[in-house]
């Protein structure tokens, strides 16, 4: 669903670590209902971003406002509409992937008549089939674990769901499964931040795309504005021009 609301407001943000410059005056909105598209190199701040919209890691300087609100000064206005979704495998691999979702259901304090409904409605977007949900985690294979971590995300419905590479070393299948499932919820309204290393991806599934290098944004605009410009260029294209530039 494309929107013009912003329901994400990143303005000036820094932080800084004793031997780098994590995020150095980083600004962006992200417009409610879209998928955000955050690609850059290793080491490129990224992550950190994310945890400072996650609220997990404070900035040293700028203001995120979301719908509005001051993030650093209230972080509940964001925690609870959240689904953050990070790089590592975050479920008990001993329990079944049930046991996991239930689990995950307590935590977020979903009333246990209403869990069922969650959990169905989170195994339709993730396209994992009930009958595995016995096993335990330990016995998945890559995709799977992915495909739950990002189910567990997802029970109580976030507003923004915030996704860190999730598609690495997994397989085709899956990653498809996951890509479509990001632009269905989009056009449900939820907000996707989704972080990739993979060119296609983003293009794929980005309304709008932001390339940071070395902490700070090099490239931010609509997809369709970026790439149908006069030369038509793909991403990839368009990423090494930018990058190149800034490496030089
Ligand atoms: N807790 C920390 N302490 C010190 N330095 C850090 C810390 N977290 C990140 N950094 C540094 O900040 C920079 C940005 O790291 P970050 O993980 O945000 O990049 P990234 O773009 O997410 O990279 P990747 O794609 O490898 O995950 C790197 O130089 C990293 O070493």
């Amino acid at each position: 669903m494309k929107a013009s609301m912003n329901i994400l407001e990143v303005n000036h943000i820094k932080k800084y670590y004793r031997k780098s410059r994590a995020v150095d005056d980083v600004t962006f909105q992200v417009k409610k209902g879209e998928i955000f598209g955050l690609l850059g190199e290793n080491g490129a701040g990224k992550s950190t971003m994310l945890s400072i919209i996650s609220t997990l890691v404070k900035p040293d300087s700028g203001t995120i406002l979301y719908e509005g609100k001051d993030i650093m000064k209230d972080p509940k206005v964001i925690q609870k509409k959240l689904g953050y979704v990070p790089q590592e495998i975050a479920l008990y691999t001993m329990l079944s992937g049930m046991d996991n979702l239930k689990f995950f259901c307590d935590m977020y304090h979903i009333n246990k008549k209403d869990q069922d409904e969650s959990i169905n409605k989170v195994l339709d977007i993730i396209g994992l089939d009930k009958g595995v949900l016995k096993n335990k985690v330990e016995t998945y294979s890559g995709g799977m674990k992915r495909r739950l971590n990002i189910g567990v995300a997802l029970l109580h419905r976030p507003d923004v769901v915030i996704l860190d590479e999730p598609t690495v070393g997994i397989d085709v299948q899956s990653r498809n499964q996951i890509l479509d499932s990001m632009i269905v919820l989009a056009k449900e309204g939820t907000t996707i931040i989704y972080v990739g290393h993979y060119m296609e991806e983003i293009e794929k599934i980005s309304d709008t795309i932001c390339v940071m290098e070395k902490g700070k944004v090099v490239l931010l605009g609509e997809k369709d504005s970026l790439l149908n410009g006069k030369s038509k260029l793909t991403l990839e294209e368009l990423y090494l021009n930018t990058v190149s530039k800034i490496i030089q």
